[in-house]
Parts: structure tokens; C-alpha cells; sequence
């Protein structure tokens, strides 16, 4: 599905994101983690050509995505609040998101049925703009906007964060039972270390910029990656 092919970020001199080679097959759920700056953000970002490598490419079935705009068809995304609209409210954005993937307003209506347990009787009806509800709230219409899309490449940028508890428990949810249709690739950042094991099979530890580590999920995941961290 994904290709990395000898990509290189630099700001300044300093190189934040430098990855010689990374497969990623179709139907994998990866789990990037790293510290603060490890770059996570800034790969995601070249992999939706939101901006430029200095050098190198990120290929998409085949297909660099600074040269091609097939991929946008088949990729869903969520990174931050900047993917909203602002002055919508979240019935108003999830039709606009809807009708750019010929969905009918009976199909999103479906849709946000179906997520009425995700939204804990947070989000619909509130006659609020996504400007004014909380960040939580705000990544909780991301996520399930992107998700709405039934994309075969789907990437959200630290999803739990924010999130309660409950919302956190239920996306996990979402994401194992999607998982099991094996339609999808999902790549997930996030630093906490126990959701990620829990919904990903497989592990890319990032620390400034490189891959340090590359692994499928067992057993002992989660204590090697605790370990990992606490040193
Ligand atoms: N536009 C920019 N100009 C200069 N430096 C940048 C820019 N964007 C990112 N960086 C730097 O690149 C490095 C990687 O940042 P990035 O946001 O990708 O890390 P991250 O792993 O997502 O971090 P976090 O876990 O804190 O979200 C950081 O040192 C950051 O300061």
C-alpha cells in the first residue's frame, strides 16, 4: 500500500524525519510512536503531501504522492483541527465531507446513526458551530469524518488524545472492528503505549526522525516499549 523510499526532512540543518526504505501492506494497522519530535507528525504530513520532503518519496499503490492525486481517493485523514471548518456545525461539515465522496444525505443521516454511541450525545443537535465545541469534542467530528470516508488508507495523528476515557475504550472499538473487515491500512501515532498495542499488529518506534525499531505485535510489546521508554 505505502512506500518510503530514502525520505529526508530537514528544518535548518537538522534532519527530523530521515527513512531509508519503510513498507507498509495493505490491511496492516501500524502504531508509530517516538517522544515529542520524533517526527511522527512531520511523516504523516509527506505522506498526504501536506508538505514537501527534502528529499526522497512516499509512494501510494505505486504511486508518489506529489505526482499523483489518485490517492485521494481511497485515503482518509485526521491530523488536527485544522481539518475542519470552523463556522460549520458538525451535521453541516459531515455532509460536506459526505458529498465530496457521493454520499446522499440519507447515507451520512445513516452514518451518524450508527456513531450515535461514539458521540456520547455530544455532538449532534447542539446547533454549536465546531468552533465552539472543546478539543475533545472537535477530534471526536474528525475522526469520525475521516472514518466515514471507508477509506482503504486511513491516518489519525494521536487519536486518544483528548478524548475521555469512554471515548477512548470506544474507538478502540471502532478501530478493531473495521480491523477485521481487512479492508483497510491504518496508521495511528500516539504515546499511549497501551491502546496502541492494543489495536496495532504492528510497531514503528520513530526517535529523531529514524526508525529505530520495526515489529509485529506479541505478548511482550508493551513491556519491551515501556522498558524502551523508561530508560
Ligand atoms: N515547520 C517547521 N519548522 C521547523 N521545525 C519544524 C517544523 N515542523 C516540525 N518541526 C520540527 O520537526 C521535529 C519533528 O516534529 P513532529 O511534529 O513531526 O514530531 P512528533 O513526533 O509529531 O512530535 P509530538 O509527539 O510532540 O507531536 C520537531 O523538532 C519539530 O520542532
Amino acid at each position: 500500500m505505502l512506500a518510503i523510499q530514502d525520505l529526508k526532512k530537514v528544518y535548518g540543518q537538522r534532519p527530523v524525519v530521515d527513512i531509508a526504505q519503510l513498507k507498509i501492506g495493505a490491511g496492516e494497522t501500524i502504531g508509530l510512536v517516538g517522544n515529542n519530535g520524533a517526527g511522527k507528525t512531520t511523516l504523516f504530513r509527506m505522506v498526504l503531501d501536506l508538505i514537501r520532503p527534502t528529499s526522497g518519496s512516499v509512494f501510494s499503490k505505486g504511486e508518489d504522492v506529489m505526482h499523483s492525486d489518485n490517492w485521494k481517493n481511497y485515503t482518509a485523514s485526521y491530523l488536527d483541527e485544522g481539518f475542519l471548518i470552523d463556522y460549520l456545525t458538525p451535521e453541516e461539515y459531515f455532509v460536506f465531507i459526505g458529498s465530496l465522496h457521493d454520499l446522499s444525505l440519507a447515507d451520512v443521516k445513516d452514518y451518524l446513526q450508527s456513531y450515535k454511541e461514539f458521540f456520547n450525545g455530544e455532538i449532534l443537535n447542539k446547533g454549536k458551530y465546531i468552533r465552539d465545541f472543546s478539543k475533545g469534542n472537535q477530534n471526536k467530528v474528525g475522526i469520525a469524518a475521516a472514518l466515514m470516508q471507508n477509506p482503504e488508507l486511513l491516518i489519525l495523528d494521536e487519536p486518544f488524545a483528548n478524548l475521555d476515557p469512554t471515548t477512548q475504550i470506544r474507538l478502540k472499538t471502532l478501530i478493531k472492528s473495521l480491523k477485521q473487515q481487512q479492508t483497510m491500512t491504518t496508521l495511528i501515532s500516539s504515546h499511549d503505549l497501551n491502546h496502541v498495542t492494543d489495536v496495532c499488529d504492528r510497531i514503528i518506534l520513530l526517535e529523531k526522525g529514524v526508525v529505530i525499531k520495526d515489529f509485529h505485535k506479541d505478548e511482550n510489546t508493551l513491556k519491551e516499549l515501556e522498558a524502551y521508554f523508561a530508560e
